[in-house]
Parts: structure tokens; C-alpha cells; sequence
């Protein structure tokens, strides 16, 4: 049995988690470069709990400066085992206005200036996508919203863009009408980076405006958002609290396979594989690497 550590990635307006106990930082060092901040670890109800600011202190890195591989190489180096995404995002319902959370469980990535792989020349590997989101953890994230109260929906289908420009009425109206649920530009390659590195993957997408679609609102502005996203922390926090509170000791295998994506994933013959490449997958593949 592997014990449970819980990741936390907050978003915008989601620089720390009060409530952590025994803080301690960590700045673990990465073969794939700076992660967004050094990590903060301590414990919720005794639950390990990892936190980092996807965009650093002070929100210094836009969604394409992230260094995705870094923050997930160093939360499987912390150990993390489920990992939550906190983020904010536009929505494209009418029936998820700002203030709802929703549980996404596919993506659509549209970005393009971003490393989105911890594999490629030398050691190459497909992990499937099909199934994006750990259901496990997204029936807890769901649980845990349910006993705080919180507004919330289950499943949805995050478009993930590059930014750091909002849409133009012709995208948002085009996302619209495909189905998608709400928009944001972090989970992806985050999501991507998470199942290749067989970490528990789901993301709290909490809608802070209704992106520029809606007749009825503006344009999207920062300052809108900042007005929503204050209040949706404030929940996301006490959200996190109750799902530390509540969260399995003991790590649970995941039903879709997260936890084991590189099983069926490597393709490269061992004897082609590079081994400066093999060296910077230890944390991330060293399972199958060394076995
Ligand atoms: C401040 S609005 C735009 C910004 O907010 C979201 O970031 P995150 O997912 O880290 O909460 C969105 O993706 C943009 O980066
Ligand atoms: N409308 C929107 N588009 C992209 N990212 C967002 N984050 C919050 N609102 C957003």
C-alpha cells in the first residue's frame, strides 16, 4: 500500500493554503528546470498535504511561462499521488454562473508555446488521454463539496487556450456552440504532464465570469474576475480543508489507471533510449524505467 499525499495547485487569487499545519518549504530542485515557487508541505487532519502557486508569488508567471514539467516533476518528487488543480475560468452555460465549481473530467487543449511532454527523442511514450480526470478523486472533490455546501457540477469540458489574451467574441461563441463548459489556460499541459508522471489528476474549474459570449454580461475583464475569484477562494480553501478531512489514508489504485499510465505507454527499445534523458525521468518514470 503507498500512503496518500495530496497535491495542491492554486490558481489565480490562490497564493497559499491557511490551515496547512507544520508548514515547512521545500525548494526541490528539478532536472526539467524552476518550478513556479518553492513547495510548501505540512499536513491537514495528519493528511500530507504539497502545495505550489501555479504562478508564482505575487502571480509573476503568465500561463505560458509556467514551467509545467518542473511543478509536476517536483510534486512526484514530493511524493504526491493525487494531485488537484484549482483554477479560474470562464463559462460558456447559463447554468454555470461565477461562483459554481465544476468538476471537469475532459479537456480540449488548445495551446501551442508549451512543453507538454516529459518524454521524446530518446525514450518516447503515449499515455492515454481518454480519460483525463481520476474519477476517485473527482468523487471526493464532489463529496467534499456536497458537505461545504458549495455550488458545484459534475463533469464539464475545460478548453484550455494559450492566452494571455481572453477570446474574441467569434472563439467564445464557437466554443459555445461545440459544448464545451468553461475556458480557462493552465490545465493543459498540466493535466497531460500529471498522467504521464502517473499522478492522480483532477481540476476544480471555478467559474469566475461568462468569458464574452453572454449578451446579458461584458466583456471579461481582470478586475471582474478579481471581484468573484476572492470569494471563490475563500471556498476552495474551506473545500480542500474538508477533502484533507475526509481524503483515504492509503492511496487508492485509480479505475482509469493513472497511477499506472506508463505501463502500456513506453515504446522505445531499451537499447535506444538515451541516458541523459533516462536520468531526467527518474522521478517521473523511474518506476518503469528501473524495473
Ligand atoms: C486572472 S484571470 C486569467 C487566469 O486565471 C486562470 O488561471 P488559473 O487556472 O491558474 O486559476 C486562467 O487560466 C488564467 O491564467
Ligand atoms: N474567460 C476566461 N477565459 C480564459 N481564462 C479565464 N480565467 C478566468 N476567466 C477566463
Amino acid at each position: 500500500m503507498t500512503k496518500a499525499v495530496l497535491g495542491i495547485i492554486g490558481g489565480s487569487g490562490i497564493y497559499d493554503l491557511p490551515g496547512l499545519e507544520n508548514v515547512r518549504e521545500e525548494a526541490i530542485t528539478s532536472p526539467w528546470g524552476e518550478p513556479s515557487a518553492p513547495l510548501r508541505r505540512g499536513e491537514m487532519a495528519g493528511l500530507p498535504i504539497v502545495f505550489l502557486p501555479r504562478h508564482g508569488h505575487g502571480h509573476a508567471l503568465s500561463p505560458s511561462d509556467i514551467n509545467y514539467r518542473a511543478n509536476v516533476d517536483v510534486l512526484k518528487r514530493a511524493g504526491v499521488t493525487d494531485l488537484v488543480a484549482l483554477s479560474a475560468c470562464g463559462s460558456f452555460k447559463e447554468e454555470l454562473p461565477p461562483g459554481t465549481f465544476v468538476l471537469v473530467d475532459q479537456f480540449v487543449d488548445r495551446t501551442h508555446k508549451r512543453e507538454s511532454s516529459f518524454f521524446g527523442k530518446g525514450c518516447v511514450a503515449h499515455v492515454s488521454m481518454a480519460h483525463p480526470v481520476s474519477p476517485l478523486l473527482a468523487r471526493h472533490l464532489a463529496a467534499a463539496a456536497e458537505a461545504e455546501d458549495i455550488a458545484f457540477a459534475r463533469g464539464g469540458t475545460y478548453l484550455c487556450m494559450e492566452g494571455p489574451q481572453f477570446s474574441s467574441l467569434a472563439e467564445s461563441l464557437t466554443y459555445k456552440a461545440q459544448g464545451y463548459s468553461v475556458i480557462g489556460m493552465t490545465n493543459m499541459p498540466e493535466a497531460k504532464l500529471a498522467r504521464e508522471a502517473e499522478v492522480c489528476y483532477a481540476s476544480v474549474a471555478m467559474v469566475t465570469d461568462f468569458d464574452c459570449w453572454h449578451p446579458g454580461h461584458d466583456a471579461v475583464t481582470v478586475q471582474d474576475i478579481i471581484r468573484v475569484l476572492n470569494s471563490n477562494a475563500e471556498k476552495a480553501k474551506a473545500l480542500v480543508a474538508r477533502l484533507a478531512r475526509d481524503f483515504p489514508r492509503e492511496h487508492e489504485p485509480c479505475p482509469v489507471g493513472s497511477d499506472r499510465a506508463l505501463d502500456t505507454a513506453l515504446i522505445t527499445a531499451p537499447a535506444a533510449r538515451d541516458p541523459q534523458l533516462l536520468a531526467k525521468l527518474d522521478a517521473v518514470a523511474g518506476r518503469v524505467l528501473r524495473s
